[in-house]
């Protein structure tokens, strides 16, 4: 194996010099991440291994850590994983180096006749691999340890190692969306390379988020009076930079659709302006004006190209940068007065989001009765004098909704029995472990599946299994599905020891990974008192 470095123990504990790091070091601090529960702890474990690693290794250390294989997705399933089972290596002798080797020649080999060559690749890294090595890097690259919720800990972790604060490595981080790429600059220029992170025309940033809000009332006695209260639109998020005659579109989760959606592209070059970055939502509207399904909408997001008879309609709320101005810091005030005046002419005030800036609770309530007449979800309630809160699900965006609905990941599927035999129908759902654990199991539905629905999983799911047993698939968590309950009840059978009450599906979010899900204190808020 090029790289493959044994002997490492005999240049170990010099003080003024270390050897590469090891993959089984990562292994091992992984493993002291998942066995405690307390974030201090885990940060430190990491922090530990971080300081000893220089420059090239940061970069790989910090991406799988938290998940990532840092090459993106490299067409490795569990099934070719179990496929192999030759002898392992009884030391560890892999260099980080060496699996990033390995690694990127995985992810840059493919096509007609790669087939072989990969199978040699994946073949000589798992022989040079202990029993662990070979279990976390088949969790690596099956995306079993994609749980993002990793993230947090990892930030944490590089702020400790490069002794800066942790609300600037944050920063950094949100706003070039790239965690290795952030955990380099920390470690290797500190605070004054992380402060040279600036929003670009061209490069997105996490989108700010809102926090629940449990009332229109409520959301309106916590910000005040001088809110702006918008339309809810069920959509999907979409952030849009212009520079130039250059337009790209991403998604909540930073993956670019521009390819996808042409009729956006099109109305954002019509702006009277240079260079723009805008944040919105965008959903397929029916000849009233009314959302259509919202799988219509997502129709146009998959991984297939959508129903192209399907349109959709941009809404702005928000806008980060204007000709070569940065309004991330500026409060929201002076940002809408800014998109205001870009969404002016006539041609363009149907792309503004519905909404009033200081309405009297009458006028707010009005809003909200609008949103929801209009077959909207509810409305978001806005601080103005915020600034833009990159990646932050804080209190000054407060959204409201009728109807309690919870993000979870699948966890895995029942066969369906009677009418349903055949199809993987009853759903097991999981609520997110704020701490980066596995999701915590707190319910089971089947209800609200339409038959497509049901077809789809049954179709899909296999794929996704970890493991099948006889009475249907446990599941990778990889896969979001937005529930409605009507409540959360005490359980002594589920691990959380919260179970949901009459759970139904409302559909999947294919534009939400599970480290966006909903966390069991999301569930334990919807108990009775
Ligand atoms: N006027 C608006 N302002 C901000 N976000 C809006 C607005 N209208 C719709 N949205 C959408 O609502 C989302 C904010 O809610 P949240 O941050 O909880 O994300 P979410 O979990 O996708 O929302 P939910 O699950 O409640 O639909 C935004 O990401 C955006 O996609």
């Amino acid at each position: 194996m090029p790289g493959a470095h044994a002997g490492r123990s005999a240049i170990v504990g010099t003080g003024c010099h270390h050897g590469p790091v090891l993959l089984a070091e990562v292994v091992e601090v992984s493993a002291r991440v998942a066995a405690t529960r307390s974030r201090t702890a885990k940060a430190a474990a990491i922090a530990d291994l971080l300081r000893r690693a220089d420059a090239t290794e940061v970069e790989p250390v910090t991406a799988w850590l938290s998940g990532d294989t840092g090459q993106g997705r490299l067409g490795v399933g569990w099934r070719t994983l179990a496929a192999r089972t030759g002898p392992v290596a009884e030391q560890p002798s892999l260099t980080v180096e060496a699996v990033v080797a390995a690694l990127t020649e995985l992810a840059t080999t493919s096509g007609a006749g790669s087939a072989a060559r990969r199978d040699a690749v994946l073949t000589a890294l798992l022989a040079a691999a202990t029993a662990e090595e070979t279990r976390f890097l088949g969790s690596l690259l099956t995306g079993e340890l994609r749980q993002g919720a990793l993230e947090g800990v990892v930030l944490d972790a590089v702020a400790l190692a490069a002794d800066v604060p942790a609300a600037t490595v944050r920063r950094a981080f949100m706003l070039s969306g790239r965690l290795p790429g952030t955990a380099a600059a920390a470690l290797t220029g500190g605070a004054a390379a992380l402060e040279t992170v600036r929003l670009e025309v061209g490069r997105p940033v996490r989108p700010m988020l809102a926090a629940p809000g449990s009332s229109l009332d409520a959301a309106l006695t916590d910000l005040g009076d001088d809110v702006t209260v918008e339309f809810k639109l069920d959509g999907a998020r979409i952030q849009v930079h212009r520079d130039g005659d250059v337009v790209r579109v991403w998604t909540r989760t930073l993956r670019e659709i521009t390819e996808g959606v042409p009729e956006l592209v099109a109305l954002a070059r019509s702006l009277p302006c240079r260079s723009a970055v805008l944040d919105g939502e965008t959903l397929a509207l029916d000849d009233d004006g009314r959302p259509r399904a919202f799988q219509d909408t997502m129709s146009r997001f998959g991984s297939e190209s959508g129903d192209e008879g399907v349109l959709l309609s941009p809404f702005f709320f928000d806008l980060l940068h204007l000709d070569g101005r940065d309004l991330l810091d500026e409060p929201l005030d002076v940002r809408l007065d800014a998109l205001a005046g870009l969404l002016a002419g006539e041609a363009h005030a149907a792309l503004r989001m519905p909404g009033m800036r200081r309405p009297d609770p009458e006028q707010a309530a009005q809003v909200l009765d609008d949103a929801l007449s209009g077959g909207h979800e509810g409305v978001v309630v806005k601080a103005l004098d915020a600034p833009y809160a990159a990646g932050r699900r804080g209190k000054a965006w407060q959204k409201v909704k009728p109807v309690h609905t919870l993000d979870l990941v699948v966890l895995g599927a029942e066969w369906g029995y009677g009418r349903r035999t055949g199809s993987l129908s009853n759903i097991h759902l999981g609520a997110r472990d704020p701490d980066g654990g596995e999701p915590v199991m707190v319910g089971k539905t089947f209800k609200g599946m339409t038959d497509e629905l049901l077809a789809w999983q049954t179709r899909t799911f296999p794929d996704l299994a970890r493991e099948d047993p006889a009475w249907g698939v446990l599941l990778r968590p990889e896969l979001v599905v937005e529930i409605a309950v009507d409540g959360a009840q005490r359980s002594t059978r589920y691990p959380g020891g919260v179970a949901l009450r009459f759970a139904r599906v409302l559909r999947y979010r294919p534009d939400k990974t599970p480290a966006e899900a909903d966390t069991l204190d999301a569930v334990r808020a919807l108990l009775a008192p």
